[in-house]
């Protein structure tokens, strides 16, 4: 690290080289006091210029020295739109990065020997769902993600991350809300590319209008798209169906559901895939009749009805719709669905017990209160699917101090270019294994 000299009544500069990257994928260096700065679009192993601004933040001038991993980012939005944080690193460096980021985590919760990981990564133009802000701005219409640590809209007028049957669609949907009455200044466009086609569901400031409504359905007629949804962004209520000219469906594993509006989806087909694949190959290899698996946190059945190709599957959610869902495509399959609230009843420890595998995939902060029962009732295996390294660090220490070992990790980077990474991680109890045999051997 190297004060440099400046010109008179320029902020003097400092040299510093980045260490590391941060949980939100920022350059990590240490200042002349020791503490740690954040530099945003920096890598590991480059020395880099920093200036002080007014407030004494100190933020990035130059890149003295590149990194090898350093590429040029492809979307001529980078650095603007919040969505991608990590378009000028390489792929293989990022998923190297992410691999590292789920093994930290794990040895985190005590487990010091790793299996080697399995690692996916997904293809860019590949993600089927989109979380995108609406604002009115004059007479134009600016669709697309915030700005980082902003709440100004950039408009997405090109995407390297989403589908592009999504991205073709998004001129003629700023089209179509410009047009509505119940779009005051500001809303949300949440769409699922389903099997069935594009699912549509909009968030607006102001009630639909009865011309709203048929906007929207000459709308969806035009795009062929099979349903469009409603609600207001202030409220919580389920959305509302104002244009409905097709069946929605999309199939997990046999069955075939009807996810409900705003429907959690894994971000692509291919990663979806992998984490099904990573999920049953950490199940015991022999399972009969008699085996059930617990699921928690289900969703629509993403993972249910592939997991029943192996064993039994009485599976929980907690969404009311997702439940219902889930629940009606379940006849003819070895899928029992039930809707409960996992934070505040969760499956208690003696009837996790009688499960010979308990799957989970909860959402982004964990399940704390579930994996205190999955440490009382030790199942024999525990198949952890993360979406958080620091969740997954904490609900995986509780599996550590009650005697699990770990057995299989897959990584999928399923959120190309931004700092979020999926994990699919397999947990063993040979105790728990040692007194069933004892006990069917007694029997
Ligand atoms: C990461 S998603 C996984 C869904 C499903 N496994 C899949 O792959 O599509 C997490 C799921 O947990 C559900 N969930 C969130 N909080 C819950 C709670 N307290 N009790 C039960 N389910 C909950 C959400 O509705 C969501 O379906």
């Amino acid at each position: 690290m190297t004060q440099s000299t400046a010109a008179h009544d320029e902020p003097t500069p400092l040299d510093v080289s980045i260490r590391s990257l941060g949980a939100q994928g920022d350059g990590v260096a240490s200042l002349p006091d020791g503490s740690a700065v954040h530099v945003p679009y920096t890598l590991p192993g480059e020395l880099v210029r920093l200036t002080q601004d007014k407030g004494g933040r100190w933020t990035l001038k130059e890149i003295l020295t590149q990194s090898p991993d350093r590429v040029d980012p492809p979307c001529s939005l980078f650095g603007n739109c919040g969505g991608c944080t990590l378009q000028h690193m390489a792929l293989p460096a990022l998923l190297a990065w992410k691999s590292e980021r789920v093994n930290a985590a794990l040895k985190k919760a005590g487990f010091q020997t790793l299996p080697t990981a399995e690692q996916h990564q997904v293809k860019s133009h590949s993600r089927r769902r989109a979380d995108l802000a609406i604002r009115r701005n004059g007479k134009d219409i600016l669709l697309g993600l915030h700005a980082r640590n902003s709440h100004a809209v950039v408009d997405l007028t090109e995407c390297s991350v989403l589908h592009p049957t999504v991205v073709s669609a998004l001129p003629a949907f700023r089209q179509v809300l410009r047009s509505l009455e119940g779009l005051r200044q500001a809303g949300d466009l949440h769409i699922n590319l389903l099997e069935s086609g594009m699912d549509v569901l909009l968030a607006t400031d102001g009630p639909l209008s009865t011309g709203d409504r048929t906007r929207l359905a000459a709308f969806a007629d035009s795009l062929s798209i099979p349903r469009i949804s409603w609600r207001s962004v202030s409220s919580n209520a389920e959305p509302e169906n104002v244009a409905q000219r097709g069946s929605v469906r999309h199939s997990f594993g046999s069955a075939t559901v009807a996810p409900p509006a705003g429907a959690f989806l894994q971000a692509t087909a291919e990663s979806e895939a992998w984490i099904q694949e990573s999920v049953i190959a950490a199940l015991p290899k022999k399972l009969g009749k008699r085996d059930t698996l617990i699921e928690l946190y289900a969703g629509c059945g993403t993972l249910s009805f592939p997991l029943a190709s192996r064993a039994r599957v009485l599976a929980y959610e907690g969404h009311a719709a997702a439940a219902s869902c889930l629940q009606a495509a379940t006849g003819g399959t070895r899928v029992t669905a039930e809707c409960r609230d996992l934070n505040r009843r969760p499956i208690m420890g003696k009837t996790l017990n009688t499960a010979t595998a308990v799957v989970l995939d909860p959402p982004h902060a964990g399940a704390k209160l579930q994996m205190t029962q999955i440490a009382a009732g030790k199942p024999k295996s525990v198949v952890y699917v993360s979406c958080n390294p620091a969740a997954l660090a904490k609900d995986a220490t509780v599996l550590f101090s009650a005697g699990y070992s770990l057995s299989s990790i897959s990584v999928i980077d399923q959120f190309l270019w931004s700092a979020e990474v999926e994990a699919v991680c397999g947990f063993t109890h040979e105790s728990s294994r040692r007194s069933r045999s004892g006990l069917s051997r007694s029997g």
